[in-house]
């Protein structure tokens, strides 16, 4: 028997690549939806619902100062896995997207950390900025939804502020829909899900090595 292996063709054309650098230095953000291919959608969705029962409790803050705090966020996370294949087409199509934005915006971003996420039913996530200016070497944030057929009434919503703590969008977290930002310039926050909500949260970073600091891997 032969079986031809499972590949995912590139969807991030250069004419989007052109309108992400175009959007982020004019709003620093953007909401694409449809971005990747509607298989690669529903087969990431396979493997996050499929592997659920291993996530684990997320946590907030980074290396030392990393805790869990369920009065701040209460979904559930699993680092991607770059050795699966639907998982590294994934990781490809950011490393695209990252490499356009350092051709286009000089951005210098060095690499790329994911993790799934679950929000079960009551998870939420409150308002944060992903990064603190000057405190991190999170620059650029990916949220990436996979859920079909999300209804108004489902809630889960993105909820986008503005440095004044104004509201600038409520993303509806459809499967497909990309939304990228400066991780220190929009506080955000999960409103309560009613539904199982997957979505891929992804950070480039900086390298902010020094002689005197090596940067962790995550
Ligand atoms: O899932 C979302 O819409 C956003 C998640 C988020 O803010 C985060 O993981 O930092
Ligand atoms: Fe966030």
């Amino acid at each position: 028997m032969c079986t031809t292996p499972l590949q995912y063709r590139p969807t991030l054309t250069e004419e989007t690549l052109d309108l992400v650098a175009k959007e982020l230095s004019q709003h620093g953000f953007i909401v694409l939806k449809s971005a990747l291919s509607a298989e690669l959608v529903r087969h990431l969705l396979t493997i996050a619902a499929a592997h659920v029962t291993q996530f684990q409790p997320a946590g907030i803050g980074r290396e030392k100062k990393h805790h869990l705090n369920n009065t701040i966020r209460t979904d559930k996370i699993r680092w991607m896995d770059p050795s699966n294949i639907t998982e590294s087409a994934y990781l490809g199509e950011m490393e695209t997207l990252r490499k356009a934005m350092n051709k286009r915006l000089f951005m210098g971003l060095f690499d790329y950390e994911a993790n799934f996420a679950h929000y079960p039913p009551g998870a939420f996530y409150k308002k944060h900025l992903d990064a603190f200016k000057g405190q991190t070497n999170r620059v650029l944030t990916t949220v990436f939804y996979l859920n079909e057929n999300w209804d108004e009434t489902d809630g889960g919503d993105l909820v986008v502020y503005n440095l004044d703590n104004q509201i600038i969008r409520h993303i509806k977290p459809d499967a497909g829909t990309l939304v990228i930002f400066l991780s220190d310039e929009f506080p955000h926050e999960v409103s309560k899900v009613f539904k199982d909500r997957y979505s891929i949260a992804g950070w480039f970073r900086i390298n902010n090595s020094s002689a005197y600091r090596v940067d962790p891997a995550s």
